[in-house]
């Protein structure tokens, strides 16, 4: 599992550390990871030109040993010192031993990478002018120290200018930003360098195959189809009847013993995936996709099973109140914000704040649909989900994973770990099925048992 820790926590745990080893130890076994991935960056060192941009902290002291090491093994160095006299005056010192320019941003020239070093996790959102203009100046690659410089490393959120990087090399744990949109984005890829901290839980978290994979249900040797649990969707409608056989295909991934269906689309749905049957009891449902306004009473029904909800789309509109059993949530942002009241701009800005105030206020888990999908648990952890490709932003998608999480509740997964397991698992499906080109909903569906059966044999060796 990879876990993104808060400032607070990251600097509690550097303290720990920083009280037992020789001053400057932390930081030369930064600089060390970080000179090390800017020499894998550019693929060489000796005769690479390099531009550190220095702030006025540590972050700015991070930059100027790996350029004093990059230095000394040939490469060109030049830095420009935007916190003036404040700079880190340990590392300068060395950085000039090691043959470093210091240059005005005047005479800053082209250059092969341009390392971020203005400010790391003691920084405020935004960037001062003169770093913005020196930046304008010069058209190379970024690679970014600890945190893009301007994003808040908290919360993901890039309320004002910030550095966009190819690579951020980030020391002793992740933190929030490296997972959570917008901030996420603007990382590029993630290098973390381990510098032997001891963290506490996060709160902010990304499952991989391997947590997935022990997490996903299976059958018992003696399982019998009621044992391995009975989904059941309440989904679709005349209207909508495509909603009802997508959620269908989603649930049908081989991950329960069975799926009932109730509702208008019977026929449809029977034509894809006969196995289904229809109402009796169940473990979970499944409201709101494609329901319009049958959405209404497929919820009260739902309720009234005391069992395991999730809602989705329709269902959501109908939700004034906490629901009265366990559930999942699965708004895309404009349906997130619609449930808050608030502009959908303010929900994909700040993503991770509006998800926790939903689970929150809603006493529920909450899925807020994007590129990176957050499940939220009340006053809890997020899962971050990383898996996926860009032509998942496809019509019908959020069916299939309303479907699937549905399906894994039904086996037994609380609605936060459904949610988490359900996102990953559809993310890479359609990793695998196309990392680099076009899919659709239902192909979606179809890729699921495949990805989860090479999840299950070998989980090191997938696309994701
Ligand atoms: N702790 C450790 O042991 C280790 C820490 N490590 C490294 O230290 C980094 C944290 O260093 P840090 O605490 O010195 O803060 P840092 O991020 O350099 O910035 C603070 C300075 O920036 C300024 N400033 C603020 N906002 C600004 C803005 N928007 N734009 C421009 N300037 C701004 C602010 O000054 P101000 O001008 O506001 O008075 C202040 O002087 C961490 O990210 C990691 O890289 C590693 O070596 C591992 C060991
Ligand atoms: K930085």
């Amino acid at each position: 599992m990879r876990e993104a820790h808060t400032v607070e926590q990251v600097r509690a745990a550097e303290d720990v550390v920083l009280a037992r080893v020789p001053d400057g130890a932390l930081m030369q076994r930064a600089a060390g990871g970080l000179a090390s991935a800017l020499a894998d960056f550019l693929g060489r060192v000796y005769g690479a030109r390099v531009l550190l941009l220095v702030g006025a902290g540590n972050n700015g002291g991070d930059a100027l040993y790996a350029g004093a090491s990059l230095a000394r093994r040939g490469a060109q160095v030049d830095a420009v010192l935007l916190g003036g006299e404040r700079t880190h005056a340990a590392g300068l010192a060395a950085y000039r031993a090691a043959g470093g320019q210091v240059v005005e941003p005047a005479q800053v020239r082209d250059t092969d990478v341009v390392v971020d070093g203005i400010v790391g996790i003691g920084g405020t959102p935004g960037l001062r002018a003169e770093a913005m203009a020196v930046l304008d100046m010069v058209d190379a690659p970024v690679v970014a120290v600890d945190v893009p410089s301007g994003v808040d490393v908290d919360t993901g959120e890039t309320p004002e200018a910030h550095v966009v990087a190819d690579l951020t090399v980030t020391f002793g744990t992740l933190k929030p930003c490296h997972l959570i949109d917008p901030a996420a984005q603007a990382c590029g890829a993630v290098h973390l360098v381990d510098l032997g901290l001891d963290l506490p839980r996060a709160d902010v978290v990304a499952l991989q195959a391997p947590e997935v994979r022990a997490l996903l249900p299976r059958p018992t040797p003696d399982a019998h189809k009621y044992t391995r649990g009975v989904v059941g969707l309440r989904v679709g409608s005349a209207t909508y009847p495509g909603a009802a056989v997508l959620s269908a295909l989603g649930a049908s991934s081989g991950l329960v013993g069975m799926v009932r269906y109730v509702g208008s689309a019977t026929d449809q749905v029977l034509a894809v995936a006969p196995e289904i049957v229809g109402a009796g009891r169940v473990q979970a449902w499944v409201v709101g996709s494609g329901g319009g306004d049958e959405a209404a009473e497929a919820l009260a029904d739902a309720f009234a099973d005391e069992v395991p909800v999730l809602i989705d789309a329709d269902g959501l509109r109908h939700l004034d109140a906490p629901p009265p059993v366990p559930a999942l949530l699965t708004p895309h942002a404009g349906e997130l914000a619609a449930m808050l009241d608030v502009p959908r701009d303010d929900v994909e800005t700040a993503p991770l704040r509006h998800a926790r105030e939903a689970a929150d206020r809603f006493g529920a888990a909450v899925l807020l649909k994007g590129r990176r999908t957050l499940v939220a648990e009340p006053g809890g952890r997020v899962y971050v989900n990383t898996t996926g490709t860009p032509w998942l932003a496809t019509a019908g998608a959020g069916d299939v994973l309303g479907g699937l999480c549905g399906a894994l509740m039904a086996a037994g997964l609380e609605p936060v770990l459904a949610g988490a397991v359900g996102s990953w698992v559809a993310g890479a499906a359609a990793s695998e099925l196309a990392a680099d080109g076009p899919l659709t909903a239902s192909q979606l569906a179809r890729a699921i048992p495949g990805t989860v059966r090479r999840l299950l044999t070998d989980p090191e060796d997938g696309p994701w």
